[in-house]
């Protein structure tokens, strides 16, 4: 089974630590750029650049793939499904027009022309509100076509808003919203090692925004504790030997760990202890 990793950009390095939280650990081999075995002798990551990753999962050269949203749709690949949003890489692929132009609508580009690394998508976008654009596919520095007469108009990925910003350009209306997915083909989603590759990466996503309390608390403020603590399946007791404390355990959302220990405080706990969880399977 072959996970199709982005080889570089900004998506290889997170991609790569989400496998190794997911306890998929690589194992370091003489070609690291091409491919690395993993602790699952059944599993391998294959290294490739993130816009060919949705094509080597359709044609098999991978079982699933890791890449972003943007890419997936861009690609001619059929039969992809996506498992999982992945929950980094995020960004929006927007319209935009210079700050000085006077395109205020996707209706001013009427005629037009645009620039974009993604036609597919643009093409399609154009076609879904019915305005007829010349679409000139680039490879780069697409921000500084509408400034050189190449383009009206530019479709392309921002985040924080900062290259449309320094190029002076304004965003007309929002294509795509995108983030890294983990996908497969329609054929082998259902596989048990495909699923296998899913649930422990989804367990990290799962894990990261809880965290787990450890508290001791008197016998009779067990009621109480039980009251605060909104835990998932109810806390775990346990008898502390030669004390009449008891140890309780549980895991709370991170949002609420603050105010949940200032209640548990108040109702007769102590010794709480806060730590992160590294994965869960629910
Ligand atoms: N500014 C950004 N913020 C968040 N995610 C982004 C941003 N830019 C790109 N991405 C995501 O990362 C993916 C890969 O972008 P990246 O810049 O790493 O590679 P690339 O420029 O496509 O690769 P190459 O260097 O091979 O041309 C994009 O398809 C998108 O999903
Ligand atoms: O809204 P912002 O935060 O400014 O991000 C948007 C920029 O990020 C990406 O470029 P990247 O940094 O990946 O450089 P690249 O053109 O070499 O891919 C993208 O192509 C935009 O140019
Ligand atoms: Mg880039």
């Amino acid at each position: 089974m072959r996970i199709a990793v982005p080889n570089k950009g900004r998506l290889h390095e997170p991609s790569e630590e989400l496998l190794e939280r997911a306890g998929l650990h690589l194992v370091d081999g003489a070609d690291r750029q091409l491919h690395a075995d993993t602790v699952d002798p059944d599993v391998t990551v294959l290294y490739a650049r993130a816009a060919d990753i949705p094509e080597y999962v359709a044609d098999g050269a991978a079982d699933v793939g890791i890449t972003g949203l943007d890419q997936v749709r861009e690609s001619d690949a059929d039969d992809l499904v996506e498992l999982r949003d992945l929950d980094f890489g995020r960004c929006r692929l927007v319209l935009a027009a210079p700050e000085d132009s006077h395109v205020e609508t996707v209706y001013d580009f009427e005629g037009g022309r645009i620039a974009t690394e993604f036609p597919t998508i643009t093409r399609r976008y154009f076609d879904r509100v019915d305005v007829d654009v010349d679409v000139t596919e680039v490879s780069g520095a697409t921000e500084l076509t509408p400034h050189v007469d190449i383009a009206d108009g530019i479709v392309d990925i921002t985040s924080t808003g900062t290259t449309l910003r320094m190029n002076r350009l304004a965003v007309v209306d929002e294509v795509l919203e995108s983030s890294v997915r983990l996908f497969a083909r329609e054929d082998t989603a259902d596989d048990e090692k495909v699923k296998q590759v899913d649930t422990a990466l989804g367990s990290v996503l799962a894990a990261e925004d809880k965290r787990y309390l450890m508290m001791n608390a008197p016998e009779d403020a067990l009621d109480d504790v039980k009251d605060v603590l909104p835990g998932m399946g109810g806390p775990t007791v346990m008898d502390i030997a030669g004390s009449d404390q008891l140890a309780v355990h549980a895991v709370v959302e991170e949002h609420a760990v603050f105010e949940t220990i200032s209640s548990l405080k108040d109702v007769g706990a102590s010794d709480i202890l806060v730590t992160e969880i590294e994965r869960l399977v629910e």
